[in-house]
Order: structure tokens, then sequence, then C-alpha cells
């Protein structure tokens, strides 16, 4: 990374226990967490459906951390509203998802949320350029989206090195991410490539609610 931001652990709930949500998310913030990581996908964009922005609105009094929303869903716009109202400090969505990506950047901060940009693994870098000077955060997919606890596309880290060159030219502060796959092994290499905020699921939630502090604490020490 570029070595001015510190590193951000934003766990994906998508690992956490469903049956208690409230408290999982109240357990990952006092265990460390920066970002709530929120996946949301709609069985048509991706092949797998999770939540939608009711979740959201019940889960925001549970955390003071930023919610940082995913979603993996077409169309997004007409959605937009009602996650800012719900509470999402970030929502970030996928280029291919609509036919007017700018248009859906300006409604999101129109709605008064920090928009962020998703790049599947098959996504050129070039359909970030245009882009790069109107977001907050680049979300660079390292599995194909859709489901936790796949494994990490190595191909993805050269995507990362480039992105965060241009970042640090073009629009210096703005949020790297990289999203799915991301372990004890894993994360130090993606933060080496230039990534500053790393999404991880499975590797946060594992050993239970006993392990969450001590995960993500190593996760942010694998800089
Ligand atoms: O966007 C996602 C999947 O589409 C998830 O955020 C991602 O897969 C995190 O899960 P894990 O850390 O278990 O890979
Ligand atoms: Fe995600």
């Amino acid at each position: 990374m570029s070595g001015k931001s510190p590193i951000k652990i934003a766990p994906s709930i998508l690992a956490s226990d469903f049956a208690k949500l409230g408290a999982e998310v109240r357990a990952i913030s006092d265990a460390g967490a920066d970002y709530i990581h929120v996946d949301v996908m709609d069985g048509h964009f991706v092949p797998n459906i999770t939540i939608g922005p009711d979740v959201v609105k019940a889960l925001r009094p549970h955390s003071e951390k930023t919610f940082d929303v995913h979603l993996m869903i077409s169309p997004v716009d007409l959605y937009i509203e009602a996650f800012a109202k719900a509470g999402a400090d970030i929502i970030s969505f996928h280029p291919e998802a609509g036919p007017h990506p700018h248009r859906t950047i300006q409604a999101i901060r129109a709605a008064g949320a920090k928009p962020g940009l998703a790049l599947n693994p098959g996504t050129p870098v070039e359909m970030l350029w245009p882009l790069l000077g109107d977001i907050d955060l680049v979300l660079v997919m390292s599995v194909n989206p859709g489901f936790g606890g796949q494994s990490f596309i190595e191909s993805q880290l050269k995507k990362i090195e480039i992105i965060r060159k241009r970042i640090d030219q073009e629009n210096p502060g703005i949020d790297l991410e990289v999203d799915g796959g991301i372990n004890f092994e894993t994360a130090p290499r993606a933060i080496a490539a230039g990534a500053n905020v790393l999404v991880a699921g499975t590797a946060t939630f594992k050993g239970g609610e006993a392990a969450y502090a001590r995960n993500i604490a190593t996760l942010r020490g694998a800089a």
C-alpha cells in the first residue's frame, strides 16, 4: 500500500450466525472491526440471496462503526435511497449491474452515502478509470461474487497493484478494499499489493466469539 492509510478490517457478516445478527455485529464492533461489511445479494446478479435494507436498518443501532454495504444486485438505483436511509455509510455496486454507473454514483452521493465501485475478477481495470475521481472506495473482488468461504484468486493482486498506483496519483486517500478469500496467509500479500481495507468473513468468524478480537488483530497485523 501507499504507506499512508492505516489498515482497516471489514468483517463480512455473511459468515456470522444469522440467527443472532445483532449480537454478532456488536461482537465484531467490540472486537475491533473498522467497517461492518454487509453483502447484499439478489439471486439475479449473483446466484445467492441474502439481506435487504430492513435488515440493515435493524442492525444499525447495534454498532457505531461504518456500515460498508456491498450491493450485488441489479438494478441498483431503485434501492439506493432505501439502503442510505437504513444507515449505509458506504454503498458499493458493480458497474455491470446497470447502464449508467456514473449516474448511480451521483445517486449514492445525493442519498448521503459514500459511493464505491466493485470490480469482479473478470472485470477489466479500465472500467474504473473514468470514475476514479468520483468515488470514495474501490472494491476489488478476489473471488467471484455470491458466496463466502471461496479461495483467493491470485491474479487480482496485480490488479490491486495497478489500482493502488493510480489512486495515489489521482485520488489519494480513498479506500482500496479487497474482498474474498482473505485469511492470515493472503492478507499480507493483499496489503503488500496496495489494499488498505480487508474484507474478511470466514477468517473473522472462525473459532467463535472468543476468537473474533484475535482474528481481527492478526489480520490487521498482517501489514
Ligand atoms: O462479497 C462477498 C462474496 O460475494 C463476501 O464479502 C466475501 O466472500 C467474504 O467472505 P470470505 O471472507 O469468507 O471470502
Ligand atoms: Fe462483499
